[in-house]
């Protein structure tokens, strides 16, 4: 294998570049913390501001990125950048502003630019995937404006239950079905009020779902994202350590260019980008399965990671049968495990595992 930096090296090629608000090293001035090389070469880093929307932010980080490029062996830089609040230095975590969650390994954000493009079909099929795969698995459904993995996962009727841990503290209990523990938003919305979620509650409600919930030992925790780029995602990425994002995507092209704007905000946070799913790739009708109409013109997916500088996890066919399991509560790579879409959704959540685990 060939020989990976130590933090040392990494130390000393950061050491020159200087943060223009403080004017100062970024190392003298402590602002760079977690630093991890992974075995494929990847480095990353966790860059404490004082202001995260500085104007000199992105140029800081490319700056820090082409450093780090620059040393033999390294493949890649991932830069996550912080508040340096007080928060952020909290005594009891004094080297990282992120709280993992006890007992979780991996935490994934599938997220998407617009709604209604299946990225909850794509967290739940994912994370029902994983779990027959062997593996232990969560998620949380945050997607506060339309909360819709626990009719997809058949659990409409879930409803939240606290419980007493040991310590005596108040937990919340997951729903569980097909292998999956599940938390999702739509325990505190009642069907037919809308529910106006300032920032504060929000992050209040995500925080507690993360860390006062009872996940016990999971090796993936899957977090369904509302559309976009607002307060929850800026809640969970400035909580949680991610293991990566995934990002859903249709052909069209409105539907891409929304999608870059959540692949630059996880980018800018320092967040992997595992890849992008293409949803409704192309239309299998239901009386001819061996027939594929490519009703968005084909190759759209691949040609839009090249563009993004992403991968293509997967292109996931738009088929009746799909749609029919997430309403009747039984996903597709259950309720119909030979079909195009439940075959590509398998494919993509062993792509997702390998990934992580790299
Ligand atoms: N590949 C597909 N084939 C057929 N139907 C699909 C496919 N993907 C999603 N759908 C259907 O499209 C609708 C929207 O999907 P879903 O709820 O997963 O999207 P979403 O992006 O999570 O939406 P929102 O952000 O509004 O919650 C659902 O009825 C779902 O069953």
């Amino acid at each position: 294998m060939a020989d990976l930096p130590n933090i040392q090296t990494i130390q000393d090629v950061l050491r020159p570049i200087v943060d223009r608000d403080r004017q100062k090293s970024i190392i003298e001035a402590e602002m760079v913390r977690d630093i991890a090389v992974k075995a494929n070469g990847v480095v990353s880093f966790t860059l404490l501001m004082d202001n995260p929307n500085s104007p000199h932010r992105d140029a800081l980080i490319q700056e820090c990125k082409t450093a780090i490029k620059a040393i033999a062996n390294v493949t890649d830089a991932w830069v996550k950048v912080i508040a340096n609040s007080p928060v952020v230095n909290n005594p009891e975590s004094p080297t990282s502003p992120l709280k993992g969650i006890a007992g979780v390994k991996y935490v994934l954000a599938v997220s998407s630019g617009k709604g209604g493009v299946g990225k909850t079909s794509v967290a739940v099929n994912v994370a029902v995937a994983l779990a027959d795969m062997g593996a232990k698995v969560g998620i949380l459904d945050a997607d506060i404006y339309g909360p819709n993995v626990p009719v997809m996962l058949g659990m409409e009727a879930a409803q939240i239950k606290v419980v007493k841990a040991e310590n005596g503290a108040d937990v919340v209990e997951p729903a569980f079905n097909y292998g999956v523990k599940m938390i999702s938003m739509a325990f505190l919305i009642a069907k037919d009020q809308p529910v106006v979620w300032r920032g504060p509650m929000l992050n209040g409600v995500i925080r507690q779902f993360l860390y006062q919930a009872n996940w016990g030992e999971l090796d993936y925790l899957i977090v369904d994202m509302p559309p976009g780029t607002g307060d929850a995602q800026l809640t969970l990425t400035q909580s949680v350590p991610l293991a990566g994002a995934v990002i859903v995507t249709t052909p069209q092209t409105v539907s891409l260019l929304d999608s870059l704007k959540g692949l630059k905000m996880f980018q800018n946070m320092g967040i992997p980008v595992l890849g992008i799913v293409e949803n409704m790739s192309y239309f299998i009708p239901p009386d001819l399965p061996e027939k594929q109409y490519d009703i968005f013109g084909s190759g759209g997916g691949k040609k839009a990671a090249a563009e993004l500088g992403v991968d293509l996890l997967g292109c996931v066919p738009l088929e009746i049968s799909l749609r029919e399991g997430g309403d009747r509560g039984v996903p597709i790579v259950l309720g119909h495990p030979d079909s195009a879409s439940a075959k590509a959704l398998r494919e993509i959540a062993k792509a997702i595992a390998v990934k992580v685990a790299v």
